[in-house]
């Protein structure tokens, strides 16, 4: 069984390694949105999978850090593409929340990433 939650958090960042003049090299914001999804078994007697309250325990302090800040200032994400965006936020929950097998970033509605681990 698969089930999922997602998150939106808005933040700034601008990516380093773009040429000088480069829009994407500029500091500029997103409506970002972050999917967990996991696969496991029914749990009895409640019959699912992890309380979707549990994934919010997990999650909230990582949102916080994410949520209206500027990116390229947090450790780890100097160069905040989604892809780098979305391996921090794996290796930061997968041990309390091994049941997570994918962690979808848009970074606008039409593009983003996703990561399994690899
Ligand atoms: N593989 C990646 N490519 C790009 C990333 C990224 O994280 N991974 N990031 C950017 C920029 O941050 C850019 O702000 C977002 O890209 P884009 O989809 O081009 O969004 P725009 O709204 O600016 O572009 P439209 O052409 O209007 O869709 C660039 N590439
Ligand atoms: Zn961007």
């Amino acid at each position: 069984m698969k089930i999922f939650k997602s998150y939106m958090f808005e933040a700034a960042h601008f990516l380093p390694h773009m040429p000088e003049g480069h829009p994407c090299r500029r500091i500029h914001g997103h409506s970002w949105k972050m999917e967990l999804h996991f696969d496991g078994e029914l749990v009895m007697p409640y019959e699912w999978v992890i309380d979707f309250n549990e994934i919010d325990e997990v999650v909230n302090p990582i949102w916080k850090v994410l949520d209206h800040n500027f990116l390229n200032e947090v450790e780890g994400l100097e160069n905040p593409t989604s892809e780098v965006i979305s391996m921090w936020v794996w290796n930061k929950i997968k041990t309390a929340l091994p049941a997570l097998y994918k962690v979808v970033i848009f970074e606008t509605p039409e593009a983003g990433t996703e990561y399994c681990g690899k």
